[in-house]
């Protein structure tokens, strides 16, 4: 049996860190969403009790380092599967870029194995084995546009933004998100206006979301990588309607719902930056 999933990236249009937790985690409160920007996995069951991982970019790991194949043992623990999957991924999303790249891939397993294994587990069910890989799982599970809060797992939807495009550009090196993490000095922060995003949201008021678009790891990941804020600094001047940082980066995207204006920044910011997009917002659940 073959099946085959789509894996979208996030966006966080606001990210705020609370507090440091006594598990070392930290309690964050952000507003995610997803674009259409994906990975496309095929899964391939396999009448061997084994979990094979394949993936187009050699960089990524093909072992049980892989979050897909974390997926997958999970699953097949949880429940005493004996069963076996080949695990195919195409990878469009850049890797460690602020985007769930790995993360939406073990969430889509989870999701195709369910169907694939007849496990009739709930999503919540789904979101909740899903935590164990990583603290943004959960979401990529659902999918969609939500407040999250706790780890990331704790979530309430919210109706899709407005429809948009959005163009990211990711700069050529990765970001650790623990190490973005450690460097946070949370009493310093200025913090998002997160009841204005959601404000914004629910009025589908696309100037009002881009005016309170703020991610507080963006001085943390400047402050290690100065070319990341000289990128945001030109995607404002070739007139986005608003920019930000994703995640802990270093991915940057602006938002704009004209679709000339996306084509000319995209262009523009092609002429210096190799790994440029432009994409559609997603928004609504899987
Ligand atoms: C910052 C965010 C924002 O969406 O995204 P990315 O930049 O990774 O895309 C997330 O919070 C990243 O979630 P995720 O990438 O799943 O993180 P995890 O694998 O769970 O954790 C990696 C490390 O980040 C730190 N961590 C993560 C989440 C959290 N709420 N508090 C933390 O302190 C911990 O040090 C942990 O060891
Ligand atoms: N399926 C996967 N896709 C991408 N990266 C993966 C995957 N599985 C494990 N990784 C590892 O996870 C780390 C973070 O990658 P990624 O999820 O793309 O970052 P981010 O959370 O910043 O978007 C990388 O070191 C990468 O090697």
């Amino acid at each position: 049996m073959q099946i085959n999933v789509k894996a979208p990236a996030k966006i966080n249009l606001t990210l705020d860190v609370l507090r440091k937790r006594k598990d070392g985690y930290h309690d964050v409160e952000m507003i995610m969403t997803t674009i259409d920007l994906a990975d496309r996995i095929q899964l391939n069951s396999l009448e061997e009790d084994r979990i094979i991982v394949d993936v187009t970019k050699g960089y990524v790991p093909c072992n049980d380092k892989n979050l897909a194949y974390q997926a997958a043992k999970l699953l097949k623990d949880r429940l005493g599967i004996k069963k076996g999957v080949s695990i195919f991924i195409d990878k469009q999303i850049p890797v460690s870029a602020g985007l769930a790249g790995g993360s939406t891939d073990a969430a889509a397993v989870l999701r195709g194995l369910n169907q694939m294994w007849n496990l009739h587990l709930s999503v919540e069910e789904l979101a909740e084995i899903g935590l164990q890989i990583g603290s943004d799982v959960p979401f990529c599970v659902h999918g969609g546009t939500a407040i999250a809060t706790g780890r990331g797992e704790n979530l309430e939807f919210l109706p899709a933004p407005p429809p948009c495009w959005v163009i990211l550009v990711k700069p050529p090196r990765g970001v650790s998100t623990k190490d973005v993490y450690e460097r946070i000095k949370i009493d310093k922060l200025n913090h998002p206006d997160t009841p204005g995003m959601i404000r914004a949201i629910q009025d589908q008021n696309f100037p009002a979301i881009c005016n309170s678009l703020q991610n507080v790891m963006e001085d943390v990941t400047f402050q290690l990588y100065p070319d990341v804020h000289m990128i945001k600094n030109r995607m404002i001047q070739f007139g986005a309607d608003g920019t930000v940082m994703s995640g802990s980066g270093p991915t940057v995207f602006s938002l704009t719902q004209n679709e000339s204006r996306a084509y000319r920044l995209y262009n523009g910011l092609k002429g210096f930056m190799e790994q440029v997009y432009v994409v559609r917002l997603l928004g609504s659940e899987n």
